[in-house]
């Protein structure tokens, strides 16, 4: 159990991190996602024991951090330029590891693309066996991305992976965690983030009895609602008015509600 509590980060007097509260569980699949500059990668690199939180605590199975524990994959891997992966490897393991992520041992940093530094960059913590993955953006390569995006699949342990939107990492995970403004806006599970959008042809009618919903004027009304609460169907039936339902995509709710 890798936990966040009560967790504040500032630089200077900013705060860039306020209150968090988190826990990744073995077997956890969490995307953690937030518009630019919301804090995604601060909060990876406390997680990652990286940097110290200025307030509150990370702990592993409620201990200190033990990095070895942890497969950290940084938004932008530092290497030196002038030396080949299998130099690199050779610090902590032997050069299997670099077979397990397919990069050749012979191939120099400057040569490689910022996914296959991040693919490195786990090469050299999977010699550790970690328990959790934390993966700091997915903004690569398509064939380094589908990398990442298939060990996420097959990892038994935690994983953690930021982005900015949900869309792309959906398919890997099962939480959700919502970072605006360096505050958790939203934490859950995938199912709980589910709205409908109720439309409706514009009318006068609709505009008076639904005035204190989410709208949008224009030839159509959108009525945003909870996806396990019909009152708002049940209204638009009892006064006989014609709509349709269609479900909110999650990126449309994580900007709309939560960003
Ligand atoms: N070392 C630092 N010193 C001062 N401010 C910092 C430092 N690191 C991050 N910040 C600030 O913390 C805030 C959050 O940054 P962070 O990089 O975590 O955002 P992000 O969500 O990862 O953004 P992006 O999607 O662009 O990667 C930003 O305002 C950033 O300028």
């Amino acid at each position: 159990m890798l936990q966040a509590i009560s967790v504040s980060k500032r630089y200077h007097k900013d705060y860039v991190l306020k209150n968090i509260n988190l826990t990744l569980n073995s077997g956890d699949k969490v995307g953690i996602v937030g518009l630019h500059n919301s804090g995604k990668t601060v909060l990876m690199k406390l997680l990652a024991g990286d940097e110290k939180p200025s307030s509150g605590k990370i702990l592993i199975d409620g201990n200190k951090l033990d990095k070895r524990k942890i497969a950290y994959i940084p938004q932008i891997p530092l290497f030196d330029p002038i030396l080949k992966a299998k130099d690199i490897i050779r610090y902590v393991g032997d050069e299997e590891y670099l077979e397990k992520v397919n990069i050749d041992k012979e191939k120099k940093i400057k040569n490689m693309s910022l996914g296959e530094k991040k693919r490195l960059s786990l090469a050299l913590s999977l010699s550790f066996s970690p328990e959790y993955l934390l993966i700091d953006d997915i903004t690569m390569d398509e064939e380094s991305k589908e990398f990442f995006l298939d060990f996420i699949r097959k990892f038994h342990g935690g994983v953690a992976v930021s982005y900015h939107n949900l869309k792309d990492v959906w398919e890997v995970i099962d939480k959700i965690i919502i970072l605006s403004k360096g505050s958790i806006s939203f934490i859950g599970k995938k199912d709980d983030i589910k709205f409908k959008i109720i439309k409706i042809r514009n009318s006068a009618d609709v505009l008076r009895f639904f005035t204190k919903y989410y709208m949008k004027e224009g030839e159509y009304v959108e009525i945003w609602e909870e996806f396990s609460d019909n009152s708002v169907e049940e209204k638009l039936k009892a006064l006989g008015i014609n709509y349709d339902t269609i479900e909110a995509s999650p990126d449309e709710i994580f900007l709309r509600f939560f960003a």
